[in-house]
């Protein structure tokens, strides 16, 4: 048992007593200097849950849109989900833990869920730009190494590469290469594929103006350019070499105030939009002719993408149970609409990403969007898991469809 190393190593984490920190709705987050410890924890949780599941799992430093002088840290299961909520209580209970108590929360841990430390184990860790993330990531690696366990660090990410990339581990490649390219790649080609079926694809070349926060999703996407074009151009904005993260940018910037970002001098007509500080949301806007502000926020991308599955799935003649995922944030007016014009059964979950996914894995395809612009298409005919036949035209559609998925 390696429970000697990690005592001895927690020394360099030491928790400050009394400090006590919430599991929030996607992980811990508070003012960067308070995380050293629940960074090496979070390591240490990483490589049980690594080897409960017998499975790569991610962990990713990163506060989202929080200000830059916070941080946090995301926990990524298997298939590329959040953390399984069972285990937020032992997160909870390693990161409060104080020095004495942290051999007992880990060996309650490894008894209540029969883990056997003999078995493999791997993590792999993504940070944002943050100036603290360097630092708390090697934080992770001092827990996961306290453990013997094997990791892969991939440094600089967007939270949904990491995400990617964990599923991508977990399936031997079938998802796609675990690499940033491999994402490029796979994403990219939907995207192009897409473009290209629509009649009129010369013409159709489009620009999108983009607003980086300042962060991750600036870096990345100025790599993910070159795959794009010359179906789309892009023109970076808040690309983090002048202003702070998330400062007077962003998506939640956007949203919440309704305007756009500082940093872009916005002309009628240009499309336009906004990642957070991990780039795992993104809101569209535009100004038309008599320079009013259009959002088009998780509610909206929700309702255009239901109606485009829709006729896609009229097209091919398909029938499949849709589902749309919306929070009580979600406007009244996007809800009806889905409900009423466009005929689509929407269920209203928890704030949270975990929660709407999981309720839209209730259906063959469900749609899940919060309005500050987290969501995805979730395809429960997964084309490359065996559980369920292949088919051909439900690939289709999901291949058609990546490309609106979220950046990630
Ligand atoms: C992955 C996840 O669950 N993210 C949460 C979290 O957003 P971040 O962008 O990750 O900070 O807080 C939001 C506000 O509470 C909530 O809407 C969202 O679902």
């Amino acid at each position: 048992m390696h429970l000697e190393a990690v005592l001895k190593s927690s020394v360099r984490h030491a928790k400050p007593a009394g400090l006590t920190l919430q599991y929030g709705t996607a992980g811990f987050r508070t003012k960067a200097e308070h995380l050293d410890h629940v960074m090496y924890r979070m390591g240490l949780l990483a490589v049980l849950r690594s080897k409960k599941t017998k499975s790569v799992i991610g962990v990713m430093v990163t506060a989202s849109h929080n200000p830059e002088e916070d941080n946090g840290v995301k926990l990524v299961d298997p298939m590329g989900e959040m953390l399984v909520q069972e285990w937020e209580v032992y997160a909870t209970n390693l990161a409060n833990a104080e020095e004495h108590e942290l051999q007992t929360a880990l060996t309650n841990i490894i008894k209540e869920e029969t883990i056997n430390m003999q078995d493999e184990s791997c993590v792999v860790i993504g940070r944002d730009t943050r100036p603290s993330s360097e630092n708390l990531s090697l934080a992770v690696i001092d827990g996961v190494t306290a453990f013997e366990s094997r990791y892969q660090d991939y440094g600089l990410v967007s939270t949904p590469q990491l995400h990617y990339i964990v599923c991508c581990r977990n399936t031997d490649g079938r998802y796609g290469e675990p690499t940033v390219e491999g994402y490029y790649q796979k994403l990219s080609k939907a995207f192009n594929d897409l473009v290209k079926q629509s009649p009129n694809s010369e013409a159709d070349k489009k620009s999108l103006s983009i607003d980086g926060a300042n962060g991750i999703g600036a870096l990345k996407i100025r790599e993910m350019e070159q795959h794009l074009q010359p179906l789309l151009s892009l023109l970076l904005f808040n690309d983090g070499s002048k202003g702070k993260l998330n400062h007077a940018c962003g998506a939640d910037y956007v949203k919440v105030l309704q305007k756009a970002p500082e940093g872009i001098d916005m002309k009628p007509g240009e499309r336009c939009c906004s990642f957070d500080g991990d780039a795992d949301r993104i809101v569209y806007y535009y100004k038309d002719n008599e320079h009013r502000f259009h959002l088009l926020d998780g509610d909206k991308i929700a309702t255009l993408i239901s109606t485009f599955i829709k006729e896609l799935l009229v097209k091919v003649d398909l029938t499949l149970n849709m589902g749309v995922v919306q929070t009580a944030y979600a406007n009244g007016s996007s809800t009806r609409y889905l409900e009423e014009i466009m005929k689509v059964p929407v269920y209203c979950a928890k704030t949270g990403v975990k929660h709407l996914h999981h309720k839209a894995q209730e259906f063959d395809i469900g749609v899940y969007f919060e309005a500050n612009g987290h969501g995805t298409v979730n395809f429960m005919i997964l084309h490359f898991v065996n559980e369920r036949a292949f088919c051909p035209k439900m690939y289709w559609i999901k291949m058609s469809f990546v490309v609106y998925v979220r950046f990630g």
